[in-house]
């Protein structure tokens, strides 16, 4: 194929032709001359922040999730590349890149998940904290053009810190009228999964067998780790409880340390993400009720007064909504 064609094809991706006339079922998702209409049925998910070390293997899970009937990546740098590579993959989800501020609001039109890993990580020796000052504006104006495009989508906060970014989308939604603390969670789940491994070594036990209710935030000692009520019932040292609770809550940290400066978790992130999401396949509402867990795990970051299911013990068998 000549250079320019392919460079067509490519920037097809990026830059989908005017939809709106061809809407198959409201979510303006048709392309011209081209056969799949974007119509079947399935979520249609958006990533902000989709280039980068979180927002590529979680494209690329996304995409096998038969769920997933649309696929948008936006990202302010890198967006093409990943676009093009993620759409060859052979599932049926649609893929469509969008590169920088002025394609956000496209990217968001139509949307029913919105995940957002886009802001910087830590690198070794900073706070989750450090990260504010810039994560914050992001995560602000990508909650913006979220109001305005698809204020009935399900946001799923994974930028840090995220005891403040949630908190700062709940405001953008209350002030644009769109808040509904249903639909809006920070994902904490990783101080979960953490403590489920951690425990199941300490425990010799399989990891997929052991439940850890955590709960608090998603920063040093706010984590909380109820080690009085994993499941199956452990009784463990106080030398085992002290070893757990400080690894639980410097996860992160290790992970940011031994990355020595290229970044913080993004393998186990976005394998917590799939399991959750391919755990719970029947369909949408599933989806739904597991991302709730994440935010009925951390009454912190809650952004509605869940949690009370907390007492019943279990962060995946929440039945909030
Ligand atoms: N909640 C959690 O459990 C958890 C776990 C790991 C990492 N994180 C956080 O997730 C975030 C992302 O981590 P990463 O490793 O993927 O970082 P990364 O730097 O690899 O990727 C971030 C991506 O965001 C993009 N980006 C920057 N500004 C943007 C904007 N205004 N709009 C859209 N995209 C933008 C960048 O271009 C980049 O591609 C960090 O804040 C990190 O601390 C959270
Ligand atoms: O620790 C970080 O900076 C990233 C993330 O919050 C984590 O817990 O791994």
């Amino acid at each position: 194929m000549d250079p320019n064609q392919r460079i067509a094809r490519i920037s097809a991706h990026l830059n989908p032709p005017n939809l709106d006339d061809q809407m198959v079922d409201g979510s303006g998702l048709n392309r011209v001359g081209c056969r799949a209409k974007g119509g079947s049925p399935g979520f249609k998910v958006a990533i902000l922040g989709a280039a980068g070390g979180i927002g590529q293997p979680l494209a690329m899970l996304m995409k096998m999730n038969p769920l997933v009937s649309v696929l948008h990546l936006y990202d302010v740098a890198n967006a093409p590349g990943v676009t093009a590579d993620i759409s060859h993959m052979d599932t049926s989800a649609i893929v469509r890149g969008f590169l920088g501020q002025p394609q956000l609001e496209e990217a968001l039109t139509g949307m029913d998940l919105v995940i957002i890993p886009a802001g910087v990580p830590r690198k070794p020796g900073m706070t989750r904290d450090d990260l504010f000052n810039i994560n914050a504006g992001i995560v602000r104006t990508l909650s913006e053009a979220i109001a305005k495009c698809c204020p009935k989508a399900v946001v799923n906060i994974i930028s840090n810190p995220v005891n403040s970014t949630v908190p700062i989308a709940a405001e953008v939604f209350k002030k644009a009228g769109t808040f509904d603390p249903k639909k809006l969670m920070g994902v904490t789940m990783l101080d979960v999964v953490r403590a489920n491994t951690f425990v199941a070594e300490v425990m010799s036990l399989d990891p997929r067998e052991v439940d850890v209710p955590v709960v608090g935030g998603h920063a040093g000692v706010t984590i909380l780790p109820l080690l009085s009520q994993v499941k199956p019932p452990c009784s463990f040292t106080q030398k085992e409880i002290e070893y757990l609770t400080g690894r639980i809550q410097n996860g992160g940290t290790e992970v940011v340390e031994a990355k020595a400066g290229a970044g913080s978790a993004t393998l186990s992130m976005v394998g917590l993400h799939c399991n959750v999401q391919f755990q719970m396949n029947p369909g949408l509402e599933f989806i739904f009720q597991s991302l709730n867990t994440f935010e009925c795990k951390n009454t912190g970051l809650c952004s509605s007064e869940v949690c009370r299911c907390l007492p019943q013990g279990s962060t995946r068998g929440c039945k909030h909504r």
